[in-house]
């Protein structure tokens, strides 16, 4: 498989403090990439370089070979890079239907109903396109900001933490969603849920203080001794 975004010696220091220092990393087309790590590893600090979100220190990311560290966040979501981050991306007093289309317009898409409708069937929100978005159960809304996120089409998606939020019951269906995604969408997926990420996920990486401590797939992280320190032991909580 070929890569599809490339991260080489990302970096990016808050002060003294190392979020993420010298990350190397690479999502291959078409897999479910988990990214895992203790709260405060950097998990979101790096996906947040990976979209533009904020600026990146040192290093390199590509996608499909072309250079992109500097890229503004816009032109990164037009090349296919969609990021779903927490709530905060949900108009609240907007329909769950207005949501989506604004979304589906800001890349041009031709018929925006039409795509509408297909990005809250993928999510199983059928139905509730004219309620209040804010009125919706914190579950379904995180469902919305995946809708949100389709309606790019994006060749990759990343989801910082889907499953929070969502009951019990709800999980089965969004793992099943995901995984109807790929290989279409490759998929970059921060998960603190264990069980969801290494069912779902063809791939790991686990971040630790800001840096790789492990690649692989969910039964060779499983085993990872390095790894099973980090959430066992060691001096901050398990994500
Ligand atoms: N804008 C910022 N300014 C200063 N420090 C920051 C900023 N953003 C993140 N940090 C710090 O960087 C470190 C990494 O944070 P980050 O949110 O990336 O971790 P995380 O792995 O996503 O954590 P969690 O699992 O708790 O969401 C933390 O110590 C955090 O407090």
């Amino acid at each position: 498989m070929a890569a599809v975004i490339e991260a080489k010696g990302l970096t990016r220091h808050f002060g003294g403090l190392r979020a993420v220092d010298g990350v190397d990393f690479s999502l291959e087309h078409g897999e479910i990439h988990g990214l895992i790590g203790p709260n405060g590893a950097g998990k979101t600090t790096f996906v947040s370089l990976l979209s533009g979100r904020i600026p990146v220190q040192s290093g390199v990311i590509t996608l499909n070979g072309e250079d992109i560290t500097h890229l503004p966040a816009h032109l990164r979501v037009r090349k296919g890079v969609a990021y779903t981050f927490q709530i905060t991306s949900v108009y609240p007093r907007l329909s769950v239907f207005d949501n989506v289309a604004l979304a589906a317009q800001s890349r041009g898409a031709a018929d925006v109903p039409a795509e509408v409708a297909r990005a809250l069937a993928q999510v199983g929100l059928t139905g509730l396109d004219l309620s209040i978005a804010g009125t919706l159960s914190y579950g379904h809304q995180r469902l919305l900001e995946v809708a949100m996120g389709l309606a790019l089409r994006p060749s990759v998606l990343i989801l910082d933490e889907p499953t929070q939020g969502l009951a019990s019951g709800e999980i089965d269906g969004f793992k099943a969603l995901i995984r109807s995604l790929v290989p279409q969408t490759t998929i970059l997926l921060i998960e603190h849920n264990m069980d969801v990420v290494m069912d779902l996920a063809d791939r790991i990486t686990v971040l630790n203080f800001g840096q790789v401590l492990a690649v692989g797939t969910p039964d060779e992280i499983r085993r990872n001794r390095a790894v099973q320190d980090a959430y066992l032991g060691g001096d901050h909580a398990a994500g």
